[in-house]
């Protein structure tokens, strides 16, 4: 397994060994010890699938608030998607900074999202199917979200023709979200 550093902090991709053979290949999507090995310590216990139909259909921003924040394993199994983080800890050098990385069904690629970062993505392809997993339960209560096009974050989406849910049209900028992370 590789570990590829993105822009922010904590914020990591995995880049996983594959075994193709006459079949097709074989590769560990998960494996505690090469994550502990690699310093990267959580207890997943949900496991979450999501199935986008169109392309540029954005999910986010989302994080759930302490003591309900998630760390999560993202991984798309079907099709591409271009997976966002923004670090929301307030505190931290790289508050406000944002960073996105494409994963795709070919790319063995896997994002570390840590608590205290906000998380969206936006599909490259039709069909696409997002597999990730999570270290704390979801709440409604805890469940939080900044807006997609929020200009202080200035993310650049790779679509404009994008596909959202009533909820992602609605949330607050990062300056007006509710937010309990805090660093020293
Ligand atoms: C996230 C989640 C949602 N739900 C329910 C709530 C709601 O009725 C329905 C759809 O929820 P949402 O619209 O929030 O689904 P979605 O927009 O796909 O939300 C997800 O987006 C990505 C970007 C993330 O990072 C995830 O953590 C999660 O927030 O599923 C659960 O039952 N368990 C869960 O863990």
């Amino acid at each position: 397994m590789k570990i590829i550093k993105t822009g922010l902090e904590g914020a990591i991709m995995l880049e996983t060994d594959v075994f193709g053979d006459n079949r097709g290949y074989f590769t560990e999507s998960y494996n505690k010890l090469r994550f502990e090995e690699a310093g990267i310590d959580c207890a997943f216990i949900q496991e979450n699938h999501s199935f986008s139909q169109a392309a540029g259909t954005l999910r986010g921003l989302h994080y759930q608030l302490a003591p309900m924040a998630q760390t999560k394993l993202v991984q798309v199994v079907t099709g591409a998607i271009y997976d966002v983080v923004v670090d929301i800890r307030q505190g931290s050098p790289s508050y406000g900074q944002w960073t996105g990385v494409i994963l795709s069904e070919s790319n063995n690629r896997l994002l570390l999202v840590p608590r205290g970062f906000a998380h969206g993505f936006c599909t490259l392809t039709a069909n696409t199917h997002v597999f990730y997993k999570v270290d704390q339960y979801y709440s409604k209560t805890h469940d939080r979200g900044i807006l997609w096009s929020d200009p202080e974050l200035g993310i650049v989406w790779p679509s404009s023709d994008l596909v959202l849910s009533d909820k992602d049209k609605l949330h607050p900028c990062l300056q007006d979200a509710d937010n309990n992370f805090h660093i020293e």
